[in-house]
Order: structure tokens, then sequence, then C-alpha cells
């Protein structure tokens, strides 16, 4: 875990009940005249996999893009571990997101010169780790994700869904607490959609990783705790109560 890591476990609110990890408030983000997100409320709690689904448009990404401290609502707060992400500066954001977060996205964007293994080694060279912890490490996570047999191979030798597991790997090589995922399967077909989905949920479960993942395809959806529906910036079902 680096060292950018938030300390302190879920913790137990005033009233005793549990506390979520990611919780946001009143978003709003406009982009020009157009109203991405609307007053938008969430709770993400530790080790759930949340699904956000929503017609193209509705404000899936940028929401997502919100949580993760990639971009600043113009209203509304985002805390995570009780730390308002929404109050730090680009740099207190960059290190959150390093040391906390991982992203998978539709198409992984594996770096196309270097072989499987070498594509998940890289997050965990960059965070320190020396060079043979880091293969071992990999081939690990490659297993976990059951292409262990594709690590010597480059991107281009590999099937779609080989691809995005090789990518869901390198995402949670590094331990992060939360995996954010946009579209991850939206380039496969179904059968490879839905292998990538139960690795990716499997691998998550075993080590407590929350996953929040946009998704068009019900399928794809099914594999979640739990379900968030946006339309025109706004939850439509799955918010919290509260
Ligand atoms: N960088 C940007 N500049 C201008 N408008 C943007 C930008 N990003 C998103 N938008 C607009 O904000 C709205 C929400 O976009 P967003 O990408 O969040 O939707 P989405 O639900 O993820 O869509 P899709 O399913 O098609 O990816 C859309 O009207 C989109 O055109």
């Amino acid at each position: 875990m680096s060292e950018a890591k938030v300390m302190g476990s879920p913790s137990l609110s005033a009233a005793g009940g549990s506390v979520p990890l990611l919780r946001a408030r009143g978003l709003r983000l406009s982009f020009g005249f157009t109203e991405a997100l609307r007053g938008i409320h969430v709770d993400v709690h530790a080790g759930e996999v949340m699904a956000i689904t929503g017609p193209s448009g509705s404000g899936k990404s940028t929401l997502l893009h919100v949580l993760a401290g990639v971009l600043v609502p113009d209203h509304g707060t985002v805390e995570y571990k009780q730390v308002r992400l929404t109050a730090l500066d680009e740099a207190g954001r960059s290190r959150l997101r390093l040391g906390e977060f991982g992203f998978v996205f539709q198409y992984g964007q594996l770096l196309p010169d270097l072989s499987a293994v070498d594509n998940v080694t890289i997050p965990l060279l960059l965070a320190g780790t020396k060079r043979r912890e880091a293969l071992r490490r990999a081939e690990v996570w490659l297993e976990r994700l059951g292409v262990a047999e594709h690590s010597g191979k480059l991107p281009a030798q590999l099937s779609g869904g080989q691809a995005q597991r090789v990518a869901v790997a390198r995402a949670l090589a590094t331990e992060p607490a939360v995996l954010f995922a946009d579209e991850p399967t939206g380039s496969l077909d179904s059968l490879a959609a839905e292998n990538v989905m139960l690795a990716l949920t499997e691998a998550a479960r075993a080590t407590g990783t929350t996953v929040v993942l946009i998704t068009h395809d019900p399928r794809t959806a099914a594999y979640a705790d739990r379900e968030l529906i946006v339309r025109d910036g706004q939850i439509t079902f799955g918010g919290p109560t509260g």
C-alpha cells in the first residue's frame, strides 16, 4: 500500500450505522449549457460492487469521474473515508487516486509494445516495487483473472476479453480500495463480457475491493450487488434515502 493511502478503517457514525466509503451529496456539474449532473446523492459502501446504468448522455461517466476525483463538481461534495475529496487541490486528488483507486476503461489501453505481464507490472514499478517482486505479483494477478497462460503475449495477440482481463489485473495489482470501471465490457461480445465480469467480480470480492462500474448492458449490471440508474443528470433509482 502506498503512503498516499488515507488511513482509517470503515468507521461508525455517531448513530452507530456504518459510514459509506464514498459519500456524495448535491453534485452538480455543467459543461457550458449542458447540465451533466443535476443534484446527485450517492453512497458507496466498502466492499460492494455498484453498477451505474442509464441512457447515453445521462451523466454516468461524469458522475464516475467526480466520484474518483478526476473532475471537480460545480456544487456539492464527495467524501472518501470521511475526507472531503472535493476540498483537495489537484495534487491532493492525484495522490489520493494513485494511492487508493484503480481504473479500467472500455478499451483496456494496454501498452502495445509490452507483454501482458509487463503491462501489469507498470503500476507496481511506479509505486516503487522492485522488478522481481512486481513480476511475481503480476503473475499472481494474471492467474486470478484467468489469463496466466497469456502472460508473455503482446496485447495484439490477445482476444478482446483476454486483454480486458489483463487490464483488470493491472488495475487491481496495486490493491486499490476502489476500482472504477467505465464500460469495462463495452467492446466485447456477450460471452467475453460475462467472462470478464465474472473474473472481475470474483477478484474484487476475494480481495474486498469496492467496485463502481458503468455499463449499458443489463447482463453486466447483474453481476453487481446494487444498481444506480442515472437519467438526465439525476438518479432515478438506487440513491440514498437518508
Ligand atoms: N468534456 C465535456 N465537454 C462538454 N460536454 C460534455 C463533456 N463531457 C460530457 N459532456 C456532456 O455531458 C453529458 C453527460 O455526459 P456523460 O459522458 O457523463 O454521459 P454518459 O451517460 O456517460 O454517456 P455514454 O453512455 O454515451 O458514455 C452529455 O450531454 C455530454 O455530451
